[in-house]
């Protein structure tokens, strides 16, 4: 079973080939990070595989009809600005609205959802609030929550830990993992290695709109990848705990 599937996926914006190539497979139960240096195209793949952008080649989640994709897959994209000023839990509850018919009011079922959602990224307290005023860490995990509440097989979620405490990043990447661990599949962003590889089923490396490496964290996370990539050194370790990295020293001056 895949739960997306891209096939051969370029993307060209302004004249420039900013995704070459690209093909990837995410099957229910992996948890998929998606890592690479600052304008690798980890944005463009994850917008070209909903059909935001126009592209070549073929995404199996493109391809389908918009509300079945909205059923399909929960998207979180990586602006984290909130414009509305609705309650934390109306800001939620939009998760919703692709299990909703036109004008139908939440069912218990939606309700538990939200309530689920706000439960895992710590929110349940700010459920009254006006999103507008909660703080900047706090705004992108309710648009977790958001996310999280659509309850779809797949998220694609670009860079969900950015702007997070050190709890909360953990806690949203054991939340990822343990959908994975349910069944499901996600496909997120990620710019700290150390949590990618100790969190994440398996990895895709981009470099330059292409695909490098694609496999078990310890297996693309190499010191050579991370030089020719990423221009950093690293300290890599096999614990008892699983696999641990940490970045240490640039290896040349970065532009
Ligand atoms: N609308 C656009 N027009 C032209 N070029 C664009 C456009 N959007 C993105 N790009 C370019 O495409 C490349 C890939 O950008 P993308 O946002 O996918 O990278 P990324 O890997 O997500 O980067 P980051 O880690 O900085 O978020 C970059 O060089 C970027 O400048």
């Amino acid at each position: 079973m895949t739960a997306l599937e891209l096939r051969h996926l370029s993307v060209t914006l302004r004249g420039r080939a900013v995704l070459r190539d690209v093909s990837l497979r995410v099957a229910p139960g992996e948890l998929v990070g998606l890592i690479g240096p600052n304008g690798a195209g980890k944005t463009t793949l994850m917008r070209a595989a909903l059909g935001l952008v126009p592209f070549e080649g073929e995404s199996s989640l493109a391809a389908m009809p918009p509300a079945t994709r909205a059923r399909t897959a929960a998207w979180l994209p990586q602006a984290r600005e909130i414009a509305w000023p609705v309650t934390v839990e109306r800001l939620v509850m939009l998760g919703r609205l692709p299990h909703l018919a036109a004008g139908q009011r939440p069912t218990a079922q939606d309700r538990a959802a939200v309530d689920a959602a706000l439960a895992a990224t710590g929110l349940a307290q700010f459920r009254h609030r006006t999103a507008t005023r909660l703080s900047g860490g706090e705004q992108a995990r309710a648009l977790i929550a958001r996310a999280l509440a659509q309850e779809a097989p797949l998220i694609l979620a670009d860079e969900p830990t950015a702007g997070l405490d050190p709890a909360h990043q953990i806690a949203t990447m054991q939340r990822f993992r343990a959908l994975a661990d349910a069944g499901r599949a996600a496909l997120v962003s990620i710019h700290d290695l150390g949590l990618a590889v100790r969190h994440c089923t398996r990895l895709v490396m981009l470099d330059a709109g292409r695909l490098v490496a694609d496999g078990a964290p310890g297996r693309v996370m190499t010191p050579e990848r991370l030089a020719q990539v990423f221009h950093v050194r690293g300290y890599f370790a096999d614990t008892a705990e699983g696999p641990v990295f940490q970045s240490l020293d640039l290896l040349e001056k970065v532009e």
